[in-house]
């Protein structure tokens, strides 16, 4: 059956290049994988477009918005089976799960990009994008939710996380494993993700920061979030704060700013596990609301789109069971 895959490129490594006296990588003025011949399927098409040229440290919530909306109009305007977008890896897993949160489409759509820039020996995103545009076209992968497609291994995007500053081997996902693996023969599916959560936004304004917990850390630095819409706290272990933080923590709950709870550690999720001074089931008593495994990244997303449509602790603390 022909498909139609929507390709959209965004900047980051992948439409990069290094120059070879200095040895920077930088933007290049062109797309260089429009020369690159992408696919030899005759039952694929693909329509191309470069909405932004950006390293991905350039990438804020609004392109986030602006890319799901564009999304949703293409899909809507023609028959498109499946959306691949390039994107750089530092904030590739914060994209694919604003998309994963708001596209209304549920057809495939995947992100990918590369970890060496596109002159580099041993360039991994020709390769990275082959794969995906064969993900995007899957049947499978209808419904599966945004994936994320690199070094023969698909993700989810809420699983997905960059673990290693320049390995090509960098995207993991530490909770369940991927998904799914790109062969030369196909690709295959393993598991389907059971839980997906949607938010219809037209805008992406609130003030939302991630604080990192460490030990000996105390109330002092709440004083920095008098004034945001949201605070994402990576706390230790299953879910527990330093006891000198609680002052601050109250105060800011006085405020009714809603304080999400993520753990710092790689793998697991919070729980009011912990009795004592500081401990998780505390910090549920004072209305902490707990999340689902998420990283401090994710977590801080989801406030952030969820605040817009409610500030309801109870209906927050829901959303973050999803
Ligand atoms: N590998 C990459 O794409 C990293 C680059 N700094 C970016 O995120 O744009």
């Amino acid at each position: 059956m022909q498909k139609k895959i929507l390709l959209i490129h965004t900047g980051g490594t992948i439409s990069m290049q290094e120059d070879e006296i200095t040895g920077t990588v930088t933007p290049t003025s062109t797309k260089p994988l429009l020369a690159f011949p992408v696919i030899q399927d005759e039952n694929i098409t693909i329509k191309e477009s470069e909405l932004f040229h950006l390293p991905s440290p350039h990438i804020t919530p609004s392109h986030m918005l602006q890319l799901s909306k564009y999304i949703d109009e293409q899909v809507q305007e023609e028959q498109i089976d499946g959306v691949v977008i390039t994107h750089g890896t530092d904030t590739l897993e914060e994209t694919a799960f604003f998309l994963d949160l708001t596209v209304k489409s549920d057809i495939p759509i995947v992100l990918t990009g590369a970890m060496r820039s596109s002159n580099e020996i041993g360039s991994d995103g020709p390769y990275n994008l082959l794969s995906s545009i064969r993900v995007a076209s899957s049947a499978e992968a209808k419904g599966m939710g945004v994936l994320v497609v690199l070094n023969d291994e698909i993700h989810t995007a809420k699983n997905a996380t960059k673990t290693h500053t320049s390995n090509i081997a960098t995207f993991q996902s530490p909770q369940y494993g991927p998904v799914g693996i790109v062969t030369k023969r196909g690709i295959a599916f393993h598991h389907r993700p059971i839980r997906s959560d949607k938010y219809e936004i037209d805008s992406v304004n609130k003030n939302v920061t991630l604080l990192k917990a460490y030990s000996g850390m105390d109330s002092s630095v709440f004083n920095a979030f008098k004034n945001v819409d949201g605070l994402v706290i990576e706390a230790l272990g299953q879910g527990n704060m330093p006891p000198a933080t609680l002052e601050g923590i109250k105060e800011l709950l006085k405020e009714k700013i809603p304080i999400v709870l993520v753990s710092r550690c790689f793998n697991g999720i919070v729980q009011d596990t912990y009795g004592y001074d500081g401990g998780g089931k505390q910090l549920k008593e004072l209305g902490v609301i707990f999340s689902n495994g998420l990283n401090g990244q994710k977590a801080r997303l989801k406030l952030l789109v969820a605040l817009q449509t409610t500030n309801e602790p109870v209906y927050l603390q829901e959303s973050f069971l999803k």
